[in-house]
C-alpha cells in the first residue's frame, strides 16, 4: 500500500468517554504523547490519521479514516476534535503551530476527498 505522510506532529490523543463525560487518553499507559500523522494513499485517494505513542513500543493509539464531509472542529488553538461512527477523537497539541500544521493537512484532505 503506497502511502505518503502529509504531516507529523506531537499531540496527546484523547477519546471522549460518553458515560463519564470525560476525555481519556487513548492507549494503555501513562505516557500520553504520540506522533500523529496524516497518510495519503494516492492510488485510492484516501487519507487516514495514525497516532503512535512516542515511547519504545510505539503503540498505535489512533488509526482513523478521514471521511468525506467529516467536520474537523478546531475547538481551541491547541485542541481539535472530530467524530467517527463509534467515538469522538481529540488531539491536544503541544503548541498552536503544530495544531495549525495538522489542521492545514486535515483541511486539505477534506477538500480533495
Ligand atoms: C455537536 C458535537 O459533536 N459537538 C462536539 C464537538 C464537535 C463539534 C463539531 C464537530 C465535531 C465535534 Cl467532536 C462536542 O461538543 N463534544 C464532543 C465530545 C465532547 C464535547 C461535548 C461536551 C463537552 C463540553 C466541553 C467540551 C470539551 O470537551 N472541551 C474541551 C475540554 O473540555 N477538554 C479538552 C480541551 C479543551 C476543551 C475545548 C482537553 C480535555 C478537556 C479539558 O480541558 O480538560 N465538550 C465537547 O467538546
Amino acid at each position: 500500500m503506497s502511502e505518503s505522510s502529509l504531516c507529523a506532529v506531537r499531540a496527546t490523543v484523547l477519546l471522549y468517554d460518553d458515560s463519564s463525560k470525560r476525555w481519556v487518553p487513548a492507549g494503555s499507559d501513562a505516557t500520553h504523547v504520540s506522533r500523529v500523522q496524516i497518510y495519503h494513499n494516492a492510488t485510492t485517494n484516501t487519507f487516514r490519521v495514525v497516532g503512535r505513542k512516542l515511547q519504545a513500543d510505539q503503540q498505535v493509539v489512533l488509526n482513523c479514516p478521514i471521511v468525506k464531509g467529516m467536520k474537523y472542529n478546531q475547538a481551541t488553538a491547541t485542541f481539535h476534535q472530530w467524530r467517527d461512527p463509534k467515538q469522538v477523537w481529540g488531539l491536544n497539541f503541544g503548541n498552536k503551530e503544530d495544531a495549525a500544521l495538522f489542521a492545514n493537512s486535515m483541511t486539505h484532505a477534506l477538500e480533495v476527498l
